[in-house]
């Protein structure tokens, strides 16, 4: 593994979720990370990316930085040949350059602005880091991924089924801001490598881009979806199709007991922060359908195996 900013840089899921879980019950003193530096850019707000890749480095003996990217430090430019006499004070080339000399990994995170579909789908903060980086760079959650996410969410499925083919069913969720759509991107990428019966439900309008669906059935009618479900994944997304908007519903979208009576008694998940009772209801998240604490602490297992195959090919 060369870069983590997709989860097609996983060439083998099983592989990956059988190290991960290696790293989380049996604790090896590894030492793969001793003498090496993370750095991680936070353009936007984080806790368990932060504190959860922080944790996975450390425990690999490397050393790391944190910088809020977008609070402190120089405005970035990202254009080729652009003019800076306005208020970007430097340029990605330079930066990159320059962390790559400080880092032997850097670690980006970088939302969508939602505005422009094209602009957000070409990744350019991620890609120019790619671009003009010399050492490896992981995405904590861009544009339109969040891999890091995915791969943790990969493991607590595997920890939680005791179904031969377990019922996934990724569901919209209503939210007051427009949000990114990378962890469903991303959730649905990994779910099309499970050997699964999976279903999207979402109000008309706020299909995912088909790009990523592919062929994954997109049920409109959220009771119907969640019949004998054993997995329902909540997430809210902004609008794909009236790209970045928050579209007006008639039905209440809210996961709540009421709803997950229609279920194989579901394991609820969510990649959180989550907004209680607008989001999922009380009643689920403080019930025993909730795994959301048991899939966040996946966080630090998956960063780890991610962190220790880069080191590794460093070395390579
Ligand atoms: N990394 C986990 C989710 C991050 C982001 N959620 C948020 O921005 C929620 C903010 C709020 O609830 O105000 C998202 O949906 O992609
Ligand atoms: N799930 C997740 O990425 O959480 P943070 O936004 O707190 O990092």
């Amino acid at each position: 593994m060369k870069n983590y900013t997709t989860l097609a840089d996983i060439d083998n899921l099983e592989t990956i979720i059988r190290e991960a879980r290696g790293l989380k019950f049996e604790n090896p003193d590894t030492k793969a990370g001793e003498g090496k530096t993370l750095g991680m850019l936070f353009f936007n707000p984080s806790l368990r990316t932060r504190l959860s890749t922080e944790k996975a480095a450390k425990l690999l003996g490397m050393h790391v930085m944190v910088m809020n990217a977008d609070k402190d430090g120089w405005a970035l430019e990202f254009e080729d040949g652009a003019v800076m006499n306005s208020d970007k004070a430097e340029h990605i080339k330079e930066a990159a350059a320059v962390l790559s000399q400080y880092c032997d990994i850097i670690a980006v995170r970088a939302f969508p602005g939602l505005k422009d579909k094209e602009k957000d789908e070409s990744e350019l903060v991620l890609n120019s880091f790619k671009k003009y980086a010399s050492v490896p760079v992981v995405n904590l959650e861009s544009a339109t991924g969040h891999p890091l996410q995915a791969l943790a969410d990969a493991i607590t499925i595997q920890e939680h089924n005791t179904a031969e083919k377990p019922k996934i069913v990724l569901s919209w969720a209503p939210h007051p801001k427009a949000l990114p759509q990378s962890v469903a991107n991303s959730f649905v990428e990994m779910v099309h490598r499970l050997d699964v019966d999976f279903v999207i439900t979402n109000p008309e309008g706020y299909d995912l881009n088909p790009a990523v669906r592919k062929d994954i059935k997109v049920e409109h009618d959220q009771e119907k979806a969640f019949k004998d479900a054993d997995f329902v994944y909540v997430k809210n997304w902004s609008s794909y199709e009236d790209y970045g908007q928050v579209l007006n519903v008639e039905k209440n979208w809210i996961v709540n007991q009421e709803k997950l009576k229609h279920t194989n008694n579901a394991k609820v998940m969510h990649c959180l922060p989550v907004r209680r009772n607008v989001v999922i209801a009380d009643d689920v998240l403080d019930s025993e359908n909730s795994i959301v604490i048991q899939q966040a602490n996946n966080r630090t297992f998956a960063a780890q195996a991610v962190l220790k195959r880069l080191l590794e090919s460093l070395d390579a």
